[in-house]
């Protein structure tokens, strides 16, 4: 598991590692100088040179350190200083006086000498610090940056490529694009979330002595990348001893007349993670076409007609009696006694749910049926699902993802999955795991179906959230990487998910 720093975040755990643990910010920039240099270095070709872009912050001052750590090398290296150089931060004055009492020059970005195939550009013009889109000599500087690159000069970036903003990935114009960019210390949101990561290159990370002890200092969300080994560790391997009832039993509301696949999907996706059982509990007329889907497949007629609504509570508490999870929403009908519906389920349960699909848009009117829940509850709703729980549009849901997924699990008390590129998964507890799995080829009809199948199949078996939900979303973006690969994006479709990526990626796990 990675952690991951806002800006904000940065400065305290910087604060506490200066005041708490004794560690000199100069020290911190002398460590992260130093790894900037050794990646640059690793990009040069033999002869190559590099060409240090510094700004006004302590970002150009990285740079500065970088520079006398390659002049110190014996390499050829030009430093140019963007911006009022009264203005430097006192480290970054101190570095550029260390720079040149080693012999290191700064010149006018205009009498440098074009760099191109075989060597490096250093851009530690603005970190972290940025706080508008760059315009000026500053926007001179990036394009620049550009001219070289397409020249064959690779471009390695201080901490985010400059124009980045850290917080969020979105880019102001211009912006820089990186071969590779150096984190210091600990992640970014922006070096990990859509376009920033595309911009960061490969993203490497360097300990510049400011470790767990002050990431542990800072306030606000507690953000993190969850990597594939994580989520192997979440799933141990079968106990030989084991049988069905070891591994849980999950009850399936959803499909209706029309929408038979989408609760096939979510049961097979569920039997295809290691459930023990999967019971499909849906309307009498739906029931034989989605058991049709596979044989493994129980079933529950639900006698009521129309919507589901409060006439089905008796029959759904009977039929959660005996099972570990509940996975609702996908594909059911839904009508005016819905929500009130699951708020009485939920209520009385003791099972954990996974709400999905018109599960949400039931809910939406009323959240509070999920603070009353008595066992844990995952919601997992699409941009659009989320507009509708938070009375926002999906273009401002898109826009703070990272605050409009916390404050719904911090006000409702549910894990909360917010699906598209880089998922991201929130815990009540204020711990966001970010998702780097899926491809776009999973923009197709049923794939929250799967997940939501996957999520309840861990439940079932007694894995809790959040790892339960984190673990659900990188297998599910991990099956269809691995899906995408025999089927090409365009050819994949949700069984596909099921059939190929999941099967595949437990062989691959061993489990
Ligand atoms: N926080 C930490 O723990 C550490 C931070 N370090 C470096 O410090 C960086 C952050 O430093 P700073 O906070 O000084 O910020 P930056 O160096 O990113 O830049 C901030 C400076 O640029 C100016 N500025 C911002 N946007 C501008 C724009 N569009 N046009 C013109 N000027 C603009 C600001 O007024 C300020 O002077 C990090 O990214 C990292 O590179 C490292 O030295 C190591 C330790
Ligand atoms: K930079």
């Amino acid at each position: 598991m990675l952690r991951v720093l806002t800006a904000a975040q940065m400065r305290q755990a910087e604060q506490a590692a200066e005041q708490r643990h004794g560690m000199p910010s100069a020290l911190l920039m002398e460590n992260a100088g130093r790894g900037l240099a050794e990646v640059a270095r690793s990009l040069a070709g033999p002869s190559g040179r590099f060409v240090v872009v510094c700004g006004p912050g302590n970002n150009g001052g990285d740079g500065l350190v970088a520079a006398r750590f390659l002049l110190e090398g014996g390499a050829r290296v030009s430093v140019t200083l963007v911006g009022d150089p009264a203005k430097l931060t006192p480290e970054s004055q101190r570095n550029l006086e260390a720079l040149k009492g080693f012999g290191g020059t700064v010149r006018p970005l205009e009498s440098l000498e074009a760099p191109g195939s075989g060597d490096v550009v250093v851009d530690a013009l603005f970190g972290t610090g940025l706080s508008r889109a760059p315009a000026g000599a500053f926007a001179e500087a990036i394009s620049a940056i550009h001219r070289w690159r397409q020249a064959g000069a690779k471009v390695v970036a201080a901490d985010v490529p400059s124009g980045l903003q850290s917080d969020s990935g979105e880019a102001f114009s211009p912006c820089v694009e990186a071969d590779a960019t150096v984190a210091f210390g600990f992640l970014k949101p922006g070096q990990v979330l859509e376009p920033g990561a595309s911009l960061c290159g490969r993203v490497r990370r360097v300990d510049i002595g400011m470790g767990g002890a002050s990431a542990r200092e800072v306030s606000g969300p507690a953000l993190f990348v969850v990597e594939e080994s994580d989520a192997r560790a979440t799933l141990p391997v079968r106990k030989p001893d084991s049988h069905k009832g070891t591994y849980g039993h999950v009850l399936v509301v959803a499909g209706s007349r029309g929408k038979t696949g989408a609760a096939a999907l979510v049961a097979k996706a569920a039997l295809r993670t290691g459930a023990g059982l999967v019971t499909v509990a849906t309307r009498s007329d739906a029931l034989e076409a989605v058991q049709a889907h596979s044989a493994e497949i129980m079933g529950i007629p639900l006698e009521a007609a129309g919507p589901l609504g409060m006439e089905d509570l008796e029959a759904l508490l009977a039929a959660a009696e005996g099972k570990d999870a509940l996975v609702m929403g996908p594909g059911i009908s839904r009508g005016p006694g819905t929500g009130t519906l699951i708020g009485e389920l939920l209520a009385r349960l003791e099972i954990p749910a996974v709400l999905d699909a018109d599960a949400l848009n039931a809910v939406a009117g009323d959240l509070s049926v999920l603070r009353r829940a008595k066992a844990p509850v995952v919601l997992t709703p699409h941009p659009g699902e989320m507009a509708r729980l938070t009375g926002k549009s999906t273009r401002e849901v898109q826009a703070h993802r990272m605050e409009v997924v916390s404050r719904v699990a911090s006000e409702t008390g549910a894990t909360v999955v917010l699906k598209g590129d880089r998922t991201l998964t929130a815990h009540a507890d204020g711990r966001v795991f970010i998702n780097t799995t899926g491809n776009p080829g999973m923009a197709t009809g049923g794939s929250g179906d799967v997940l939501s199948g996957i999520c309840g199949a861990l439940l079932a078996q007694g894995f809790v959230p959040p790892e339960a939900v984190w673990t659900a979303v990188f297998a599910h973006g991990l099956a269809g990487d691995l899906a995408a690969a025999r089927r090409g994006q365009l050819g994949l479709v949700a069984g596909d998910l099921i059939e190929q990526g999941l099967c595949e990626l437990w062989v691959r796990w061993g489990r």
